[in-house]
């Protein structure tokens, strides 16, 4: 049976009427698609309105009752995951804020330790304009086997815990790291 699924909205739709495995495979593909088309519009109209803000000059600050820098304003409260700030190339530019809480979010894998020598990484991903964190990993791992990352401290902000002890190529992580086999908490 073909179903014509136009918006998100249809899509719910019709994933509640439930008609199947396969049909609602289908749907949330389509709704898939629809969510990226929504994001490319939020991206294109963010851009246009930072473009016409402060009259040429991005020095200048928005002015109020002005369409455009409004419709930035909205933008940027909507996702405050968008800082502006100085760009390298010119003027202001719009610039990603990564923040990793993994107190409220995350699953098992947010407890996964740090190691200058670890046997994954993480990587950031835009997933249906959320950010999430990857863990991938870098070497075959065998089961049992704990999972470690690089937290990436900038210099002199590591943790005393994270840094190197004088004299040792390994750190504490990679020592008490030793691939020790634990028993599995669910
Ligand atoms: C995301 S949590 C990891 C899970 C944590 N071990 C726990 O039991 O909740 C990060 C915290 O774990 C600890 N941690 C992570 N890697 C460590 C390491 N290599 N050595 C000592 N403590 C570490 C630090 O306290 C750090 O703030």
């Amino acid at each position: 049976m073909e179903l014509a699924v136009k918006s998100i909205a249809d899509a719910q739709r019709v994933a509640k009427t439930g008609l199947g495995d396969a049909t609602v495979q289908r749907v949330n593909a389509e709704a898939g698609s629809a969510h990226v088309l929504l994001l490319d519009v939020n991206v294109t109209q963010m851009f246009a309105a930072i473009v016409g803000c402060g009259g040429g000059s991005m020095g200048e600050p928005p002015k109020r009752g002005d369409g455009q820098c409004g419709n930035m304003r909205l933008l940027l409260r909507q996702q405050q995951r968008i800082l502006l700030a100085k760009s390298d190339v010119a003027g202001w530019g719009a610039f990603l804020k990564y923040v990793l809480d993994a107190y409220r979010k995350g699953d098992k894998l947010k407890f996964a330790n740090h190691s200058s020598n670890p046997n994954c990484y993480a990587k950031v991903m835009l997933v249906a304009g959320d950010h999430r964190v990857g863990i991938f990993a870098k070497e075959r791992i065998e089961a049992s086997e704990e999972l470690f990352y690089d937290y990436r401290y900038g210099p002199d902000q590591a943790p005393a815990w994270a840094r190197k002890p004088e004299g040792s190529k390994r750190d504490d992580a990679s020592v008490s790291q030793g691939r020790a086999k634990k028993h599995q908490s669910h």
